[in-house]
This record gives structure tokens, C-alpha cells and sequence, in this order.
């Protein structure tokens, strides 16, 4: 890959904030040929996934997931016999500089639905929109061994394991095995108590492990499949073969494979969202109350005629010199030092209108965290620039983890919502969705000193400044590597 590259490690704890992987925010950029060296300690079993974080370069490809083993001795707080590991994304035939140059463009070129799904990197196009010059390129090789779905081999009676991970660009999904219930036990890095599902909504970002039992009738395969949730789907279903031994792996299941449930569903998005609890024996509970509450109000809008989304009327754009070095330095000219808004006009924005003035600025300026305070932010929705559309945006957040307190639809009511918390034992995640017209509200500990983006995981709205940056303790830890330096006012670094 000879291009810009970081590496973002959803999970990078306390004590290295330099290794977390987000340009301009923790580190310059990796230039093509260097070698960068991600150290940290990894504190907790689970799922994770790491990408880059780099313009829209994820889009393209490079990411992964990391599997955190239990110390030895340790076992899970459930049974099975095999584990698995899958990745979801969805695929787009248009370069990623080619996608991020519309969204930068005037008039605005947007990525638009992707043309495959892939379960674990394999995917489908639908051939009948091929043109010649796609079918010459080979897009509609349906022979090729390359182009047959991956397929899941399980033995009749046993017990898998999937570890299931989104890094989709865009797309919400709903997966489901056919015929088969499925429980699930993990979600980000974090045990859930058990509860059966048909399908699993996972947005971008997010990682669950679900237990499925191979009892059904094995003289056949089933179909795996996932659909575009959330928003009008124009992609065709994601599919992959759940293989009973000993069918032939590519045996194709006799039945059509689902179309999923109705994309626009969200009263069931919203349902599967709230049903997620903390495991009994493993919850560690929210402190009550918090010391901060920050309302982030979610809009899309328009800078000097140029798309974008925006906090508070703020669309984030990243500063030449990472802020880690700037505020560790002292640099005050790499970034506007005064704090954006804890809020928003409460009385008077209508959530469910197009804004009657969508403009916005861009902004480089970040929260100020009190290190170890308890922080809640509340995501609030709101109608885009499109009539009758809010969209759902998984937002992620680096360096730590948050208790999920709830979900709501409609405006958040800052004097009654709080009442509808669940404190007693709220999941801890990584990212979690904001659904249309709707709240969510996380509270966290500011316990991990360095400087943390907190943003939407759908890469194009990133991309186009849907996210906002905390800082907390940045005066503790030990000295930067020189390896994040080389950028902005940052210079000296010295890489191997
Ligand atoms: O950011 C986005 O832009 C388009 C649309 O709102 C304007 O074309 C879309 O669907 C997004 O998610």
C-alpha cells in the first residue's frame, strides 16, 4: 500500500494515547514506505476491530480485527465448541479519492449505496448494471472461484461462537442464518446477558459474538445473509453458506435468501437496541450521576456551499498539527482555543424540519474534560437537508468505553428524559447508534488522559466533519514518541 496510513486501534487503553491511530488528532500521518510501531496493553478479552483513519482510506480496505484471548485459567461465562471470526463491510467500485473528491465538490457528489456487501470479503455485483467496460474488467466473473461466497462449515450439534464485526462504509445492517436462532453474549468487548435474536442489527463499528447451535436439518446448507437496514437499500443481499457437514461447502441452500426486515423498520432497530443489558456477575455500574452534560445536536448543513455535518453547528475539521503534540507543547496557534457549545437552542430548533437556516461553520476547537469527572453526552437527531429523512449514525468513541444509558425518539427532554436511564445495568460499549429522530445518551469516566475523537463511523460523514474531539489529564502520561511528530509544527521525528 503506497499510501497514507494509520491504524486505528478501537481499543487502545490507558497510558498511550499516541497509539490510538488517529491522524490529527493523536499523531501525523504515516507517509508511504515509513514503518509505524502501535504499542499498548491490551486489558480485556473480547472482539475488536482496528482501520485506518486517514482520509477515507478504510473504505478501501484496511482494516482488520483482534482477537483478545483470556488469560490462561479463564474461561467465558458461556459454552461452546468452536469460534469464528467475520467481517461485514460493503463495497464500492469508485476509488475512495474519487468518492472523497465528490463530497468535497460543488455541486456534491455523494458516495451513494455501495454495490456489494461482503461477508468476509466476499461479495456479489449485480451483474444486469454492469456495463461493458465493468464486464471486460471482470466485475461479472461469476465462475470465478474468487466470487463464491464464503462458506461457514458446522458440524451437526455443535455449538459456534461468530465474532461478528461491521466496517461497513456506510451501510446498517441485519444479519441472520437462516432457520437458526442466534444468542447474544458479547458486544464490543463487553458480556451482554444472553437473549435470542433472529437477525442482528450491527452498525459500523461495532463487534458482537453470538452462539448459534447447529440443530437443524443437516442434509442441507442455509443461507447467511445481510441486508442494508436503516436507509433505501440499492445493493444487492450479502450472502454466505451455512455448511452442515459433510454437504459440499458451495451446495447452494434450496431456498430464496431473505431481503431482511423492512429497512425503514426503526421501532425494531430501536427495540434491539434497548434490550441489550449487562451480564449478571460482570456489570459495573454507572456512577449516578455525572459532573457534565454535553448535548450534541446532529445536522447536516451546508459551509460556504459545501456539504456537511455538523455538532452544535460546528463541522469538525482536523488541524494541521495533532492536537496531542499542540496541548502537550502548548502550540495555542494550532487550533482555536475557545470550547465549542455544551449545547443547542433547545427552545426553539425544530427536530423534525429541514433547518430553516442549514448553514454551519467549520471548527477545530475541542471539549475540555476534567480528568476522572463523569461525563454524559447525549446525541440528539434531527432532520437533514433532505424533507421527512433523519439518518441513523453509529457513533464510536477512542480510548474508552461508555455505559449506554438509553435510547429515545423525538427531542430530548433535558429536564424529564434522564428519569428513563437504566443505571442499574446499562451495557458498556464502544459505539453505539443514534437512530432517526431519536436520542441516545452515554456517560463516561474522563479516566484515560490524552486527547480522544468521538465521531460518526459512517466514513463519509467523518469525512465531511461529524465528530468532535475530548481532552482530559493531558499533563499526565509519559513523553510523546517522536514517531506521531513530522507534521503541522510538529517537526523532528525520527522514524526507523
Ligand atoms: O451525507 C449524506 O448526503 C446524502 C444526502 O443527504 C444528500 O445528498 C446522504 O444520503 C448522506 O448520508
Amino acid at each position: 500500500m503506497g499510501d497514507l496510513q494509520d491504524q486505528q486501534f478501537l481499543h487502545s487503553k490507558l497510558g498511550t494515547p499516541w497509539s490510538d491511530g488517529t491522524e490529527g488528532v493523536t499523531q501525523c500521518p504515516i507517509l508511504p514506505g515509513e514503518t509505524f510501531i502501535y504499542k499498548f496493553v491490551v486489558d480485556r478479552a473480547g472482539t475488536y476491530l482496528y482501520h485506518g483513519h486517514y482520509g477515507m482510506q478504510r473504505a478501501a480496505g484496511l482494516y482488520g480485527s483482534i482477537i483478545v484471548s483470556l488469560p490462561e485459567g479463564v474461561s467465558e461465562p458461556f459454552s461452546y465448541d468452536y469460534d469464528h471470526n467475520i467481517i461485514l463491510s460493503d463495497w464500492y467500485h469508485a476509488s475512495t479519492n474519487e468518492q472523497a473528491a465528490g463530497l468535497s465538490a460543488i455541486p456534491f457528489v455523494f458516495v451513494g449505496e455501495p454495490q456489494s456487501l461482503l461477508i468476509y470479503g466476499r461479495g456479489k455485483y449485480n451483474c444486469s448494471l454492469s456495463t461493458a467496460s465493468g464486464i471486460a474488467a471482470g466485475v461479472c466473473n461469476t465462475t470465478n472461484p474468487e466470487c463464491s461466497p464464503y462458506s461457514l462449515t458446522v458440524v451437526p450439534g455443535k455449538t459456534y461462537r461468530l465474532r461478528i464485526g461491521s466496517l461497513t462504509s456506510l451501510s446498517a445492517l441485519s444479519f441472520e442464518i437462516e432457520g437458526h436462532d442466534m444468542t447474544v453474549v458479547e458486544a464490543d468487548g463487553n458480556y451482554v446477558e444472553p437473549f435470542a435474536i433472529r437477525n442482528l442489527y450491527i452498525y459500523s463499528g461495532e463487534t458482537y459474538s453470538v452462539l448459534v447451535k447447529a440443530d437443524q436439518d443437516s442434509s442441507r446448507n442455509y443461507w447467511a445473509t445481510i441486508n442494508v437496514v436503516a436507509r433505501k437499500p440499492a445493493t444487492p443481499t450479502g450472502l454466505a453458506i451455512f455448511n452442515y457437514y459433510p454437504n459440499h461447502p458451495q451446495k447452494q441452500p434450496p431456498t430464496v435468501p431473505t431481503t431482511g426486515p423492512l429497512w425503514n423498520d426503526t421501532t425494531s432497530r430501536l427495540a434491539q437496541s434497548l434490550a441489550f443489558k449487562a451480564r449478571q456477575g460482570f456489570i459495573n455500574t454507572p456512577p449516578v450521576t455525572s459532573d457534565r452534560v454535553i448535548v450534541l445536536l446532529n445536522t447536516q448543513n451546508k459551509i460556504d456551499g459545501h456539504f456537511k455535518w455538523s455538532l452544535n453547528n460546528l463541522s469538525l475539521i482536523l488541524p494541521q498539527t495533532p492536537y496531542l503534540i499542540a496541548l502537550r507543547e502548548n502550540l495555542t496557534d494550532a487550533f482555536v482555543q475557545d470550547p465549542p457549545p455544551d449545547g443547542y437552542d433547545f427552545a426553539n430548533y425544530d427536530i423534525h424540519s429541514v433547518a430553516k437556516n442549514v448553514n454551519a461553520t467549520s471548527s477545530n476547537r475541542i471539549y475540555r474534560l476534567r480528568f476522572n469527572s463523569t461525563v454524559d453526552v447525549i446525541l440528539q437527531n434531527a432532520n437533514s437537508m433532505t424533507v421527512n429523512n433523519s439518518e441513523t449514525h453509529p457513533w464510536h468513541l477512542h480510548g474508552h468505553d461508555f455505559w449506554v444509558l438509553g435510547y429515545g425518539t423525538g427531542k430530548y427532554n433535558l429536564s424529564r428524559d434522564w428519569r428513563k436511564y437504566n443505571v442499574v445495568n446499562p451495557i458498556m460499549k464502544n459505539t453505539a447508534p443514534l437512530h432517526p429522530y431519536g436520542w441516545t445518551a452515554l456517560r463516561f469516566r474522563a479516566d484515560n488522559p490524552g486527547v480522544w475523537a468521538f465521531h460518526c463511523h459512517v466514513e463519509s460523514h467523518f469525512y465531511m466533519g461529524m465528530g468532535v474531539v475530548f481532552e482530559e489529564g493531558i499533563e499526565k502520561g509519559g513523553e510523546l514518541p517522536s514517531s506521531i511528530r513530522g507534521c503541522g509544527e510538529s517537526e523532528g521525528h525520527h522514524r526507523p
